[in-house]
């Protein structure tokens, strides 16, 4: 038997970071989706194939006649982690232990901020679970999925896991959520092709938290009543002019309060500013930030942002909602 199941990255249009402290955040899935292909091998072994991910610590060495591989064996197994501790928590769940062989492909960059380690776990453990006949809710392969996530990382909100399983347009709260009306958001994201680990950001916040609470904590209040706002606004019955000129005020404080919880880069504003100057009604940092992206609201100016994005070293997307969250694409018996 094989399966094949996909799921979601995601956007953070309000509330990432202040999400890990128990305050409310919205994301939405968006239309790029991680694959995973799940099937039984005969070796009862554990399989990946991860087809489009870098292999970090990899040092190569030449003289004349020879050629020597130094692989940090360690941070190649790391970069799996996500997969591996998805597959083992579903054979928990169904009290079995199969050789199992995974394998992955992607269209959503990696440490962009865009959800890709959720994104994997979902598919993953959708995938797996499928193949064992476990039978469990979007909802359930979430809380997995999760679980994950606080696995690897040490902390996670869980928010990225939940849309990427649920999709749609979510209000998250530490660990509920709520479906919000899918409002066609006319957004570009900006890629700046380098990367963040949401683990070494989420420390670092956490770092400062501990060491600033009466610095910190006022700003992830903050943060939190910007989503309470945006989420009011989202539900309000105005015109898409006026909403989207006040949601994109609201990004440009959320960036503000991001950028001094100190997840900036230099790049990022650089792509957030181009994009404002150009038309954009607001720009902010979507996900963990330290590099990854950043996206704009630009009624009628998606071409204009996208261009300045460029302009400015980035690489712009226009990516829409997707309603769908995990889906079993095929299963071959
Ligand atoms: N296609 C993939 N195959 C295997 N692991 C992946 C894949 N995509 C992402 N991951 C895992 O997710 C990690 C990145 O997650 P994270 O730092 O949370 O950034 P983001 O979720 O914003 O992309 C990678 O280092 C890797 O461990
Ligand atoms: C920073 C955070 O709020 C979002 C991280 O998203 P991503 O992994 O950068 O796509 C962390 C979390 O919510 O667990
Ligand atoms: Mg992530």
């Amino acid at each position: 038997m094989r399966v094949l199941a996909s799921a979601p990255a995601k956007i953070i249009l309000f509330g990432e970071h202040s999400v890990v402290y128990g305050k409310p955040a919205i994301a939405a899935a968006i239309d790029l989706r991680t694959y995973v292909r799940a099937e039984f091998n005969k070796n009862g072994r554990i399989r990946i194939e991860a087809k489009d991910i870098r292999t970090p610590g990899l040092t190569v060495s030449f003289s004349e006649d020879q050629i020597y591989f130094e692989t940090d064996y360690g941070r190649a197994a790391e970069v799996l982690s996500y997969v591996r501790e998805a597959i083992n928590l579903v054979m928990e769940e169904a009290d079995k232990q199969k050789g199992v062989t995974v394998s992955i492909t992607s269209q959503i960059p990696v440490g962009a901020g865009l959800g890709s380690s959720a994104a994997v776990a979902v598919a993953t453990i959708g995938a797996v679970s499928k193949l064992l006949n476990l039978e469990l809710s979007n909802a359930e392969i979430a809380k997995l999925g999760h679980k994950v996530e606080l696995l690897v990382q040490g902390a996670s909100s869980g928010i990225d896991p939940t849309v990427s399983a649920v999709g749609g347009f979510l209000y998250y709260q530490n660990g509920s959520f709520e479906s919000l009306p899918v409002v066609e958001l006319p957004i570009v994201v900006g890629y700046t092709g380098s990367s963040g680990s949401t683990k070494e950001l989420v420390a670092k916040v956490r770092k400062s938290f501990d060491e600033m609470p009466e610095i910190i904590d006022p700003i992830l209040n903050s943060m939190g009543k910007v989503v309470e706002k945006a989420k009011e606004i989202i539900l309000a019955e105005y015109d898409k002019e006026i909403k989207f000129e006040l949601l994109g005020r609201l990004m440009n404080i959320n960036h503000g309060l991001l950028d001094a919880l100190g997840v900036s880069t230099k790049s990022l504003s650089d792509l957030v500013y181009a994009s404002r100057e150009a038309g954009a009604l607001g720009a902010k940092i979507t996900g963990a930030g330290g590099g990854g992206c950043m996206y704009a609201l630009a009624p009628e100016k998606q071409s204009e942002v996208a261009t300045a994005i460029k302009i400015a070293g980035g690489m712009p997307m226009i990516t829409k909602i997707s309603k769908e969250g995990l889906r079993i694409e095929e299963v071959e018996k």
